[in-house]
């Protein structure tokens, strides 16, 4: 079937994404291994001697460069595979919006896991990722994947305004607020004892 458009510059877009591993083969995905944590993770002994032992991939995520207008929409799936640091689960480096202001919203596709989210105020929300379940990370609020299952991926699709922008600074200098760990075997929000005012 042909897709046509009144407006020849509007051109339809279909992405072909496999569900079991969250990949699509329409262009390479961003990767994060474990040396690009650095100051990431609480336990940083426990990041060093798994940088050097086995630099492994912990995460993996699209970006179609789709124009940076309010107008647009930026989309993808993001793969954050099971593991720890220490006690710390294996998870995104989080982010604020550049415009602060501008939400996003995601839909687990497989795994388990939760979404951290902070304020600049410092108001915390965890939301849990199980397959089906969309959380909605309103305007404003940092974000963070973490996977806490012990062996399957976490697949998310997640969708942004397209002039969102990514501010990292923030949280590599000043990290989260909370963080999630491993405790008994289930997953704990804990202070976070490097985080810095
Ligand atoms: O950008 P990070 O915090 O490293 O997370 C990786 C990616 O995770 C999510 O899927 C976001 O929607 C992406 O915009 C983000 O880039
Ligand atoms: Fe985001």
């Amino acid at each position: 079937m042909s897709t046509t458009s009144l407006d020849p510059t509007v051109t339809a877009v279909a992405t072909q994404f496999d569900l079991a591993t969250g990949l699509t083969e329409a262009r390479p995905s961003l990767q994060r291994r474990l040396s690009d944590m650095s100051g990431m993770y609480a336990d940083t002994a426990a990041l060093s001697a798994a940088v050097d032992a086995d630099d492994v991939l912990t995460y993996e995520f699209y970006d179609f460069g789709v124009p940076s207008l309010e107008t647009e929409v930026a989309y993808g799936t993001s793969i954050t595979y099971p593991g720890k640091v220490g006690d710390e689960y294996f998870m995104t480096k989080g982010h604020f919006h550049t415009r602060l202001e501008s939400a996003e919203i995601y839909l687990c596709l497989s795994g388990q896991g939760l979404m951290l989210m902070e304020s600049p105020e410092g108001d915390v929300q965890v939301e849990e990722f199980r397959p089906g379940r969309s959380v909605y990370v309103p305007g404003r609020y940092a974000h963070r994947s973490i996977n806490t299952s012990p062996d399957e991926p976490l697949i998310t699709f997640f969708a942004f305004p397209g002039d969102a922008g990514h501010d990292y600074g923030t949280i590599e200098t000043k990290g989260f607020r909370r963080i999630v760990l491993e405790r008994d075997g289930a997953p704990v929000l804990v202070d976070n004892p490097r985080w810095q005012s």
